[in-house]
């Protein structure tokens, strides 16, 4: 039967990315994805604007929700702190068994816990199961309907604090209203748009960073 896409995008870093090179597998993924074939990953335009909030942050702790085939794992996972790490949420097994093996040829799987199951299920679990007290940056990238009832889950499991970075992508284009209606409009936070192209091509699309103020 015909390979899957993420299985063509892994099996392309593994022919040419240098093993343990990061920015490598990066740029692999990237010229792939624009010169062969679409994927969602947030890629390099967007990629830059998310690597510049993640340096900014500095987390000790950050999560992302929807992992793909890795390709945004790497990237924040390569700008982290020894010691600091990234937990990212898939309920793809496919897309999940990928991610991990290009996580793992990035050299970076001591800064990343793919956990494989369902937003909604996951984060409840984050405190008890993870030993998670509270999160220092979120990546807001999966469903786009699951943007806001996932924040409000964020916000009633008590993960945020005063001054967790929520970032998160397409607000434009698939586009999230729901939940840019809420964080622009909630006085617990503290919004900014930063205006890109959705990955690999010339249409709007745009990161929203919002700022949780306790
Ligand atoms: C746009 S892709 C993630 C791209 C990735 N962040 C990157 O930039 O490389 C969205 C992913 O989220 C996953 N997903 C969607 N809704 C989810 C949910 N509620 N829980 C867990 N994973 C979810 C999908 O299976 C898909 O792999
Ligand atoms: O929803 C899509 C989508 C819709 C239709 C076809 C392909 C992708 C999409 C497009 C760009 C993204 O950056 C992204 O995160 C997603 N997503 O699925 O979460
Ligand atoms: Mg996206």
């Amino acid at each position: 039967t015909r390979s899957t896409r993420p299985q063509r995008l892994l099996t392309h870093v593994k022919q040419r990315a240098r093993r343990g090179d990061a920015q490598s597998v990066i740029t692999t993924i990237d010229d792939y994805c624009r010169a062969r074939e679409w994927a969602m990953n947030v890629g390099d335009e967007k990629g830059s604007i998310l690597d510049q909030v993640v340096c900014e942050v500095s987390p000790d702790v950050a999560l992302e929700l929807g992992t793909y085939c890795g390709y945004s794992s790497v990237r924040i996972a390569r700008l982290l702190p020894p010691g600091a790490r990234l937990l990212t949420v898939e309920f793809n097994h496919d897309y999940a068994t990928i991610a991990r093996e290009v996580i793992d040829w990035a050299g970076l799987q001591d800064r990343v816990q793919l956990l494989e199951g369902a937003s909604g299920d996951l984060i409840p679990q984050l405190r008890q199961k993870h030993g998670i007290e509270t999160l220092d940056f979120i990546f807001l990238d999966h469903w786009k309907d699951r943007y806001l009832p996932d924040t409000r889950l964020l916000e009633d499991c008590s993960l945020l604090r005063r001054g967790t970075v929520l970032l998160a992508d397409n607000v434009i284009c698939p586009g999230t209203p729901d939940y840019l209606e809420y964080v622009r409009s909630s006085p617990r936070y503290q919004s900014q748009y930063f205006s890109s192209h959705l990955e690999y091509t010339r249409a709007e699309d745009g990161l929203e960073k919002s700022v949780f103020l306790g």
